[in-house]
């Protein structure tokens, strides 16, 4: 099978294609100039790269006019809630436009027959009440970020591209992910590289944090993926599936589980710069929709998570 990865050199899309090329398919994939090619430096030679553009409607349409892929996985955006505030127009500009022009191409090449899934986000969900969780996908979307405002867009695009064009698109609201080459900029990611950082006298004892009181459902990078082959392969077009393990940790507790794994003593700090003009106060998933369709079970432990991410530090810092 043909299937093509936005944003293949990113996080997500770095397991995705090693996760498609075990199942044997060939893989293509998207990056940008400045793109980091480190995470996708093994399995280079396996997969093709192509230049790619996503805010030129123009790139897309060549890419996808000669790819001609059998299934697209668009993961590539702008995903860091923070940088939606200091620039909401990026974020806007990438996340939408972006998509928008994929559906286009898709559309006008007439691949009707393309499955498409679209990497959503529980951030839409933004301000939810304490009685509405664990989260369905009814829920009411109030997003509390320009970040969240663009997934909301992005994922009623998908809807309407279906309902409008028939294109074989999927929408999964993917809860929050963690693992190996998660970007710094990410909660537990930014503390594992602390602490790695401190363990080597890199930066005195003191780990920064923000805020420590908002709770979140992690699932595993490696589930994510397996999930997003499964939304393509049981997901009705058009649908909308939450993924997320039902499980949910207070960040502070997190941090602790984190701070278990070294043998450094470290002070916990709070940073005002790291708190955010409104945050999202909990996210917890009920995945019960994806998992009945698809049979989806979240296989590695946090614990598993936690672990692979200190390592992947301590072997970068
Ligand atoms: N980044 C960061 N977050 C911190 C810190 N201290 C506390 N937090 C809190 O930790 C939570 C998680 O922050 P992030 O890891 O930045 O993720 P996010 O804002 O929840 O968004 C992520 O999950 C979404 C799915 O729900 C994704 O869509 C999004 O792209 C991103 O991966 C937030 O409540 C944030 O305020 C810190 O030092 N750094």
């Amino acid at each position: 099978m043909k299937v093509l990865i936005t944003g293949v050199t990113g996080f997500v899309g770095s397991h995705l294609a090693e996760y498609l090329l075990a199942k044997g398919d060939e893989v293509y994939g998207t990056y940008r100039v400045r793109s980091r090619m480190d995470h996708i430096q093994p399995i280079l030679s396996k997969i093709h790269l192509m230049e790619c553009e996503l805010k030129d409607p123009v790139s897309v349409q060549q890419l996808i006019e000669q790819v001609k892929p059998d299934r697209i996985y668009h993961l590539a955006a702008q995903s860091f809630v923070p940088t939606s505030w200091n620039s909401p127009q990026d974020t806007m500009v990438n996340n939408i436009v972006g998509e928008l022009n994929l559906f286009e191409a898709v559309r006008k090449q007439g691949l009707l027959n393309c499955r498409i899934q679209i990497a959503c986000s529980s951030e839409e969900y933004g301000m939810v009440y304490p009685e509405e969780t664990p989260i369905h996908e009814e829920n009411p979307l109030r997003p509390l970020s320009p970040y969240g405002v663009s997934k909301v867009a992005q994922d009623l695009l998908g809807y309407q591209y279906h309902e409008s064009y028939g294109l074989h698109i999927v929408r999964t609201r993917t809860f929050n992910h963690e693992g190996p080459r998660r970007g710094e900029a990410f909660v537990l990611s930014n503390f594992a590289k602390q602490i790695g950082e401190i363990e080597k006298g890199l930066k005195p004892p003191v780990l920064h944090v923000g805020n420590l009181d908002a709770v979140r459902d992690f699932t595993d990078v490696r589930d994510v993926v397996r999930a997003y082959t499964l939304a393509l392969d049981h997901g009705t077009p058009g649908e909308v599936y939450n993924i997320g393990t039902g499980t949910t940790w207070r960040i502070g507790d997190a941090l602790d589980e984190l701070l278990k794994l070294t043998d450094t003593k470290i002070e916990v700090r709070q940073d005002p710069a790291r708190m955010r003009p409104s945050d999202v106060m909990i996210l917890h998933c009920d995945a019960t929709r994806f998992m009945s369709k698809t049979g989806w079970r979240p296989e590695v432990p946090f614990h598993k998570t936690l672990q692979d991410m200190l390592d992947y530090w301590r072997d970068r810092v």
